[in-house]
């Protein structure tokens, strides 16, 4: 186990939030935060990644990780190409400049990565806060929406660039939407609504005891959709 998060709760003033979950990241595992709008996955990332401390109840770290991190939303200095983009970010994580450069062909951005980012599509910009959040060895990545803005064809790469981290012995934790999405890529899965926990543990085990339900049924029949 990675981390245990024990009656984790944030609870805003308009008493909407994250309250009392308790669940576990397992190591090495791909973890899918998923739930609907204003469910908590976005203030449960915040605890996560230290952007904000949680209210009440305790986060149990196994060991305290490097996190590499995609926000849901940057907004890069947009007189900058990708290629200045990029090596910036590398020199302050430390990556080396060849590295860098393999993230950018990674993402696809090879061929425009002297273009100011000013000049990139909504799908374009969010593959350069993808790039950015793979450099590095950080053992952690978190992923915030990371499907946002992207066509079917990357987030198919997309799939693809999270199994490989899972490879290397990653954990993965991201948030979305999309439950087919999460049903493909996952291990593991935290459902939220309305700040409290939904479904949790192991996907495959989950759907199973439900007779080989898909995950979006399963929260549908929870939520008496
Ligand atoms: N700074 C804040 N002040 C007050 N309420 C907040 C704040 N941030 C979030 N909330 C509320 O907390 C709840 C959970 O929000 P959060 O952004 O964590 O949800 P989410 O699952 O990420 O939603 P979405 O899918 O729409 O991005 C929502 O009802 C939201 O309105």
């Amino acid at each position: 186990m990675l981390l245990e998060a024990r009656d984790l709760s944030h609870v805003y003033e308009n008493n909407k939030g994250l309250k009392n979950a308790s669940f576990s990241v397992r190591a090495g595992r791909i973890l899918a935060l998923a739930g609907g709008n204003g469910a908590g996955k976005s203030t449960l990332i915040r605890l996560l990644t230290g952007q904000e401390k949680q209210m009440a109840g305790e986060l149990i770290w196994q060991e305290r990780q490097a996190i590499r991190f995609m926000p849901d939303d940057v907004d890069f200095p947009s007189m900058l190409t990708a290629v200045e983009i990029i090596q910036l970010l590398a020199s302050l994580k430390k990556v080396g400049i060849q590295e860098s450069l393999e993230v950018l062909k990674r993402v696809g951005l090879w061929d425009v990565k002297k273009q100011k980012v000013q000049q990139f599509s909504k799908g374009m910009r969010q593959r350069l806060n993808l790039a950015q959040s793979l450099l590095g060895n950080g053992p952690l990545l978190i992923l915030d929406e990371p499907t946002n803005g992207l066509d079917p064809y990357w987030i198919a790469e997309l799939k693809k660039m999270m199994l490989e981290e899972k490879a290397k012995g990653c954990t993965v934790v991201f948030s979305t939407h999309l439950l087919a999405f999460a049903e493909e890529v996952a291990d593991d899965v935290l459902v939220l609504h309305e700040g409290g926990i939904l479904i949790s543990g192991d996907l495959k085990e989950i759907l199973a005891e439900e007779n080989n339900t898909t995950l979006e049924n399963l929260w549908l029949k929870k939520l008496n959709l």
